[in-house]
This record gives C-alpha cells, sequence and structure tokens, in this order.
C-alpha cells in the first residue's frame, strides 16, 4: 500500500498530461454543436459512441460522422475524435478491414434493449464471431456495454449476470481480442477486470466513482442520477475507486458523458445518461482525492487508455486548480436545455486548460 497523496492546498494546483475520453456520446447536429466544446475544451481525442438514430454501421458512415464532428468543432480547437462502428448481428467481417483502414479505433456491442438506442444491438453474440475473429485479426477492440436484458434478472443485478453468461464464454472463445468492459459498475466487474489478462480492460465513470444508488432518490427522485448501467450501492462504489485509484492500467477514463435535453430526463420513462462532460476532470479529481489518490489521476486519465489502444500519449498538458467553483445549472442543447450533473453546485477542483 502507497502512502497517500498530500493533499493540495487551496488555491495550489496539480498539472496532468492532457487527457481522453475513451467513451463519449456526442450526438449529432444542433446537439452535437451544444456539446462537442465542452470535451474540446478538457480532453485531446475522444472514443465517440455509435448509437446515433440510425447506429453508425459502416466505415463510411463512420468517416462522415467524423467530418461532422470536426467541421462542429469551435475555432482554434485541438481535438482529435476517434470513431468507433455498432456491432450488429449483420455487421459483415469484410466491413472491419475497411473500417481498420478508414481509421475507426474499436467496435461497440450494445445487446438489443440495454439501453439507449440499442434496439438495433446484438441479439446473440455468437452470431457476430466471424466479425469478431477479425477484429481479434485486426486487433480492433471491441468496446462492450456488459448488461444482461433478461427481464428475470434484477436491473442491478444485470452486469454480474454478464460477466459468466457473456464475458467469460467469450474470453474463453476469442482470447486475443481486445476487449473494454464499459462503464463499470460493480465489485464483480472491477474484480473480474483485475484478475483478467492483458487483453482486457475497463473504463469507469465520474459517477460511479463519486456516488452511490441513493443519489437517484435522495429528497425526491433525480433523474439526473438515472444512467445505465443504473448506480449500484456503496459498497461497489468504493470498490470502483479502489480498482481507479489502485494504479494498474486496466482502469482508464471514459466519462460515458451521455446528454439528453432535461425535459426527456424530467420525464415519466425519462431517458438514461448523466451529462458530465463540462466537469468531467473535476469531477474525477474529487474521487481521486477523496481518497488521498490524486497522484493516481495522470495515468488514469492520460496513459492507459492510450497505452491500451496502443495510441500515442498526448503532447499538451492540463492543470487543475484547488479552486472553488458553481457549476451552470442548465445550458443550452439546440432547441431546449441541458443540465450537467452537479449542476448548480459547487466543486472543489477547476481544470485550467493549456492555452
Ligand atoms: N449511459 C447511459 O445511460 N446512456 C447512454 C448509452 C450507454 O452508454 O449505455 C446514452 O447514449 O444515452
Ligand atoms: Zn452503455
Ligand atoms: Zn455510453
Amino acid at each position: 500500500m502507497s502512502l497517500p497523496a498530500p493533499p493540495v492546498a487551496p488555491g495550489g494546483s496539480i498539472t496532468l498530461a492532457r487527457p481522453d475520453d475513451f467513451h463519449l456520446h456526442l450526438r449529432d447536429g444542433a446537439a452535437l454543436a451544444a456539446v462537442l466544446p465542452h470535451s474540446a475544451r478538457q480532453f485531446a481525442r475522444a472514443v465517440v459512441m455509435p448509437n446515433l438514430r440510425p447506429p453508425v454501421t459502416t466505415a463510411a458512415q463512420a468517416q462522415a460522422y467524423r467530418e461532422r464532428i470536426l467541421a462542429a468543432l469551435p475555432a482554434g480547437a485541438r481535438f482529435e475524435p476517434l470513431m468507433t462502428l455498432y456491432l450488429t448481428d449483420l455487421l459483415p467481417p469484410d466491413e472491419i478491414r475497411r473500417a481498420k483502414e478508414a481509421g475507426v479505433v474499436a467496435v461497440k456491442l450494445y445487446p438489443a434493449g440495454a439501453t439507449t438506442n440499442s434496439d438495433a444491438g446484438v441479439t446473440d453474440l455468437r452470431k457476430t464471431y466471424a466479425t469478431l475473429e477479425a477484429m481479434q485479426r485486426e486487433g480492433l477492440p471491441l468496446l462492450i456495454h456488459g448488461e444482461v436484458t433478461d427481464p428475470d434478472i434484477d436491473l442491478f443485478d444485470r452486469e454480474a449476470v454478464f460477466i459468466d453468461r457473456v464475458m467469460r464464454p467469450l474470453r474463453r472463445d476469442m482470447p486475443e481480442l481486445k476487449v473494454v468492459f464499459e462503464h463499470l459498475t460493480t465489485r464483480e466487474g472491477a474484480q473480474y477486470v483485475a484478475g483478467s489478462d492483458r487483453f482486457t480492460a475497463a473504463t469507469l465513470t465520474p459517477q460511479h466513482l463519486l456516488f452511490n444508488r441513493n443519489a437517484i432518490f435522495l429528497g425526491g427522485l433525480r433523474p439526473h442520477y438515472y444512467c445505465l448501467p443504473v448506480l449500484k450501492s456503496e459498497e461497489h462504489r468504493q470498490a470502483l475507486v479502489a480498482a481507479a485509484t489502485s494504479g494498474s492500467d486496466k482502469f482508464f477514463l471514459g466519462t460515458d458523458s451521455a446528454p439528453h435535453a432535461a425535459h426527456l430526463k424530467e420525464h415519466a420513462g425519462g431517458h438514461a445518461g448523466c451529462y458530465t462532460a463540462l466537469t468531467a476532470l473535476e469531477l474525477y479529481a474529487e474521487a481521486f482525492d477523496a481518497v488521498g489518490a490524486i497522484d493516481k489521476l495522470e495515468g488514469f486519465a492520460s496513459f492507459h487508455g492510450a497505452d491500451f489502444y496502443g495510441l500515442p500519449r498526448n503532447e499538451g498538458r492540463i492543470t487543475l486548480r484547488r479552486e472553488e467553483w458553481t457549476v451552470p445549472e442548465a445550458v443550452p442543447f439546440g432547441d431546449a436545455q441541458l443540465k450537467p450533473l452537479r449542476g448548480g453546485e459547487t466543486l472543489r477542483w477547476r481544470a485550467v486548460p493549456e492555452s
């Protein structure tokens, strides 16, 4: 056990290599234009999720989406979108080579019905094995929303059951396929990944490191804390914090920032997703600082993910200052409003990118 990092005094700061976000929803059109500057301000690169309507299922669609993202960047911003394809039962193995040539960095598995815009997702992973074999050959990672959708399984157990029903058989059948278990939410998930070989890694979101499921219900139903996989109990949160701050290179930053218009979250059948891009690094800093591990943030945020994907580490830097500031309650989102997680609250860290 290493000693806790010394606390950073108010007004003090730490500087990190510029980080990357390995799990980000940017949407499209006016929504894309509204949220992209927030991510581009803090992150050098982001792995952009393909769950648009219709989903991004071909190399050509991924290239066109990448062009729309670049066109929506504020003047002078330096930000590289890393594109992904959406795995369906019908994604042909040939598309993998074309995707690789087009600069696509990964393929995303959404079990059909598991989350937002997953109706085109995979119904049985075995139907995709020829495509997964092509990915294994090309070294293209599979990113997994790891929840079973069986209605008989309790919502809070869906990740743990996924490990036994899907992850273990997949790892046995496709041992050298690179796999990222996205947005881990459980102790079982953290233990599974920590005990796996070098082909398996995981992303962790700020909300799952900072909050347990009480946050959804305290003082009334709070839809802005509702995302999928849903927040779990305190025991699980602590296991995730331990994994993130362990220094293990199998765990890295992926916000899963998932913007939905406020009126669609504050709604019967409210949409799943927390909007964290505006405050991402500050939220992670708070989670790491709370356990005296701010010195472990740089590896988690800036090195482990790039190393797993085989990308160069970033050149630029970003400073986190120990300074209080209040998160805006809402930001414009096309014709609607978007409510950032912790909107209206005071945060203790503030990110100051290098100009
Ligand atoms: N995390 C979420 O709650 N929502 C994501 C989808 C996802 O990552 O599962 C979204 O696209 O809104
Ligand atoms: Zn997901
Ligand atoms: Zn997501």
